[in-house]
């Protein structure tokens, strides 16, 4: 570390130069390793996290010097960036061994979670593509019951106790820089005291909402699957929802359509119809964000980028979009399927991708999401306008003759809450059970427990079969063995509703908020990205309030948007909703 004889603006120019080769080494490493998982390039990623982790150390200790420094006056602005920079996380351990240790489980963790396949008799498959073509297809109760507790075996099962270890040493190393537990820190992204009351409000808020969504979809599969298969305690079963993990139940709207004989927006069999591919796909997506005014992807985009899953190697499935911090060098990386749910995460992932390159100019550290909902709502802000019949139409993936009809209208509204509204006990629960765990109030001898009365709680499902202590169901989620927050996914569906409502005002948009197509906009579009460009740089309230005029996150956008489909819901349901708090000793068998 050189002597603090540097003038804080000397420091943060080095900082700029220094940091992004830095950060550009372990993308590197990671993404070789991310592309294929082998024992070297495991090797190679867990050094470049200890190099990375002695440089964060060192920037560390120099940026503390400035900030406890009475005698040195310093602007604002200098006072946020040195913050920033002093704020290293786990990278703050300086027992070499114990971060090593870390960082090994980190990547053990995630190469079984990437790796685990279930085998019934000699055919094998992977979560990605067998097991989630399974989920989002059959509608074999014993087929998904076996696929459902075969993916809990081989991924959750085989991690439980490197989890342990993983919260003990985490929680080690962030209590070296003040931090209670990872939790506090990971909540500290928010720099919101109130934060975690403000999302339980939000939950209180959407909760009826979601409770009549959940008592028509049980109604619904009680008449596909037989009412035998549902506990009498009203939860729904958590195989039978088109999904690994029950968290969208978008894969079961051909199900749950309220009316056969108008068209609903599942696009996938027109998508294949059409000869659409991946490339095609990305391609789509980038043509709605050049309408708006957006860049296109860079060359090295599509020379780099993983768009297909591999078929000679093994990978990390999971989506993401990556920043390698080096002149134009950003990449998507997903094993893309042509259907109706991966093309909006493509829209999600290039959201990702957008938000990069408006926040380029920025200083290092502030090339960050103003927070981290804000990076996970972008891409879906622009696919709720991709996915409204009026667009649909225009990509020629909808034939509908009159979408204004009504049923057509509920159709298309019940379709959209089957993946957003369905999606909120789930994206609120998960950090629910991780703070709990962080904090040490939920204890490794009762981590499914506490995950389990958290699923039949809050989200009113249950599981098929009987769980038990041996089993660990959060460690089959991939953001848990991940290491990767989720309450920023909860934050994501409830702002991206108010920034879509900001684009669609600015757009001129005078019809019902889930028709608003800003497609081809540029004032929708300055309204976005001027937004984006200011990355970090700003307290997130200040950029919230550059495109909405409010400061606080609010669920009236998303309660507007929805509104039809409610009045719909309360007329069907009657008195026939809700679950009691506990799910049953013993699940019903299919
Ligand atoms: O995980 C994702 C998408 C992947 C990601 O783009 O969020 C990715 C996750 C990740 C984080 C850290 C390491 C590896 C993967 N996040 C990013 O790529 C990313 C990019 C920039 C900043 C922060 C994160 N979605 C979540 C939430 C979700 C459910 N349904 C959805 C529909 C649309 C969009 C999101 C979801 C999920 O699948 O459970
Ligand atoms: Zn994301």
């Amino acid at each position: 570390c050189d002597s603090a004889q540097e003038t804080p603006a000397e420091f943060l120019a080095r900082f700029q130069r220094e940091a992004r080769p830095m950060h550009n080494k372990v993308a590197e490493a990671n993404w070789a390793l991310q592309t294929n998982i082998t024992v070297e390039n495991e090797e190679v990623f867990v050094k470049a996290r200890l190099e990375y982790a002695k440089f964060s150390q060192m920037q560390e200790r120099q940026a503390l010097l400035y900030l406890q420094n009475t005698t040195i006056n310093l602007t604002p602005d200098e006072r946020r960036q040195l913050t920033k920079i002093a704020d290293i996380g786990t990278s703050a351990q300086t027992d070499v061994v114990k971060l090593e240790r870390f960082a090994k489980i980190k990547t053990n963790m995630d190469s079984i979670y990437s790796k685990a396949e279930v085998c019934v008799e000699e055919n094998c498959l992977q979560l990605e593509p067998g097991l989630t073509e399974l989920f989002r297809t059959s509608r074999d109760c014993e087929r998904l019951s076996t696929a459902w507790q075969g993916w809990r075996d081989q991924s959750g099962r085989k991690i439980k106790d490197l989890y342990a270890e993983y919260v003990q040493l985490g929680n080690e190393a962030i209590q070296i820089l003040g931090y209670k537990d990872m939790g506090e820190y990971w909540k500290s992204a928010y720099d919101t005291p109130t934060f975690e009351k403000d999302v339980a409000k939000l939950f209180e808020q959407i909760l009826p909402l979601y409770k009549q969504l959940h008592a028509y979809v049980r109604r619904r599969l009680k008449a596909v699957y037989g009412a035998h298969i549902f506990p009498s305690s009203g939860h729904i079963p958590a195989h039978i929802l088109g999904n690994m993990w029950s968290q969208s139940w978008n894969n079961v709207g051909n199900l749950i359509k309220p009316f056969k004989s108008k068209q609903s927006v599942d696009v996938t069999d027109e998508m294949k119809a059409q000869g659409y591919t991946p490339k095609s796909m990305f391609e789509t997506a980038e043509a709605f964000f050049y309408s708006l005014g957006f860049a296109n992807m860079t060359k090295t985009f599509w020379k780099k980028s993983m768009l297909e899953k591999p078929t000679d190697r093994n990978v990390v499935c999971h989506a993401s979009a990556w920043d390698m911090e080096k002149e134009d060098d950003f990449r998507i990386k997903m094993c893309t399927r042509v259907n109706h749910e991966d093309l909006m995460t493509v829209h999600h992932e290039m959201g990702h991708v957008q938000y990069y390159m408006e926040y380029k100019d920025q200083p290092t550290v502030y090339q960050g999401g103003a927070n981290p909902g804000f990076h996970e709502a972008v891409g879906d802000t622009i696919a709720l306008s991709v996915q409204t019949p009026e667009h649909l139409k225009t990509l020629d993936l909808m034939h509908a003759e009159n979408i204004y009809d009504e049923e057509t209208d509920i159709n298309y509204l019940m379709q959209m809450a089957l993946d957003k509204l369905a999606f909120l006990p789930f994206g609120y629960l998960i950090d629910q059970w991780r703070w709990s765990v962080f904090r040490g109030t939920t204890k490794p001898e009762s981590y499914n427990e506490a995950w389990w009365d958290l699923r039949c709680r809050l989200q009113g499902i249950s599981p098929p079969v009987k769980r038990g202590p041996e089993d660990f169901d959060p460690g089959a989620k991939f953001h848990v063995p991940g290491d990767t927050p989720y309450i920023r996914y909860f934050v994501s569906f409830v702002i991206q509703f108010q920034f879509y409502k900001a684009a669609c005002d600015a757009a001129g948009n005078t019809r019902p908020l889930h028709h608003c197509d800003f497609y081809n906009n540029p004032t929708a579009g300055h309204k976005l990205r001027s937004m984006l460009q200011l990355g970090s740089s700003k307290p997130w309230p200040d950029a919230l309030e550059q495109i909405t005029g409010q400061r606080q996150m609010d669920a009236q956008p998303l309660m507007e948007y929805f509104q039809p489909l409610l009045q719909f819901l309360e007329k069907e349901n009657g008195n026939d909703y809700g679950w009691t708090e506990n799910c049953p000793e013993n699940p019903p068998p299919c």
